[in-house]
């Protein structure tokens, strides 16, 4: 099969987004903007050999990854999916069907959110590369900023921490571990938060923020761009049942410092915090209040642990430390 083949073979059938007017074929597509809505666009790589391994993930779950990485981002920004770009660089190790498992991996999850495959591009090279742009859409006014954090807000997380880099260190070191197709199935198939970030319309302020390089980061991220001090409890900080097997320094390090966890990170006023449960609940999302927003330094993130307050500092996954 050469270029045009696979481009054929990766191509939908039919499009499920109603303002889409040309998609894959053309020199770019086409979709028409909507009446009280703005685009929101993100776009994310996956390389491999820095985020996937074949020891770590099969090419169905390359594809799930990457595109959910994305799709995480629009929830983050409170918008709801719609279409979706593919970059690949293709080596010649990679044979045909592992790429079109690839594709699968991405199409199961952009049926879910009715996302439509618009375009991308095909280049050989010398190992794989998934870019990903995605695009959705918000109400007009009702993106959701990392800048938005105000002294007195509650701080909240969905799901739990830490999942993910204890799902890829069952997958590259030996042992036996307790429920370890639960943590794998984190590290490979992250479920993007687009339910709860949607139901949270109704709240006229939220600072939102998704966890991709560890909660340390990103909280550190939320307190910088809203000028704040945000105080954490790390007895607050929501953790799986079966995460207390592994070596407590490694708990700390992953669940602070690990990354790819893609759940939500947030903050709203105090008397918005029964919505944002109760949105949790209708949606089926684990929700956590794990501490406050508060004056003082600005920037700062503060933990509370074994009765002492320490800086967090903005570590974790970081591809330019060098
Ligand atoms: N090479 C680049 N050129 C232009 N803008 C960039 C580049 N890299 C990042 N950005 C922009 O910087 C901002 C922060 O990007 P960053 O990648 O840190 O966020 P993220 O995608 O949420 O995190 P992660 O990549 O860890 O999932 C975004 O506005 C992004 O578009
Ligand atoms: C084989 C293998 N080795 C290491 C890791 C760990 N890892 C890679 S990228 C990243 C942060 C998120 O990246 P980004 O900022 O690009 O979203 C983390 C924690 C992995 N997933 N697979
Ligand atoms: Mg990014
Ligand atoms: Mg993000
Ligand atoms: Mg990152």
């Amino acid at each position: 099969m050469d270029e045009f083949g696979f481009i054929d073979s990766i191509k939908q059938e039919a499009y499920m987004q109603p303002s889409l007017i040309r998609g894959i074929g053309d020199d770019g597509a086409v979709f028409s903007s909507e009446a009280g809505k703005s685009f929101v666009t993100c776009i994310d790589t996956f390389v491999e050999g820095v985020h996937f391994s074949k020891e770590t993930m099969q090419p169905f779950h390359v594809g799930y990854r990457a595109l959910a990485a994305n799709i995480s981002d629009l929830a983050a920004m409170g918008a709801e999916p719609a279409f979706y770009l593919v970059s690949i660089v293709i080596p010649q190790s990679w044979e045909m069907k592992e790429l079109s498992a690839i594709y699968a991996g991405m199409k199961e999850l952009a049926k879910k959110y009715q996302m439509d495959l618009i375009g991308g591009d095909t280049v050989s090279g010398e190992s794989l590369i998934l870019s990903i742009t995605v695009i959705g859409r918000a109400d007009k006014g009702k993106a959701r900023y990392r800048s938005d954090a105000s002294v007195g807000d509650v701080v909240f997380v969905t799901g739990t921490l830490g999942d993910s880099q204890a799902g890829l260190h069952i997958l590259t070191n030996q042992g036996e571990y307790r429920n370890s197709n639960y943590f794998i199935d984190r590290h490979r198939m992250p479920e993007p938060r687009i339910p709860f970030a949607l139901g949270l319309k109704g709240l006229s302020r939220i600072a939102l923020n998704d966890i991709s390089d560890g909660v340390a980061s990103e909280t550190n991220e939320i307190a910088e761009a809203s000028n704040v001090t945000i105080a954490l409890n790390d007895e607050e900080i929501p953790i799986s049942s079966d995460f207390v097997q592994f070596p407590k320094q490694l708990q700390h390090q992953w669940k602070y410092f690990g990354g790819e966890d893609f759940e939500l990170l947030g903050t709203v006023r105090e008397q918005d915090w029964e919505e944002v449960k109760r949105i949790a609940e209708k949606t089926n999302t684990r929700v956590s209040k794990i501490g406050r927003v508060t004056g003082g330094y600005k920037g700062h993130v503060l933990l509370k642990i074994d009765n002492k307050e320490e800086r967090l500092e903005k570590k974790g996954y970081n591809h330019l430390s060098r």
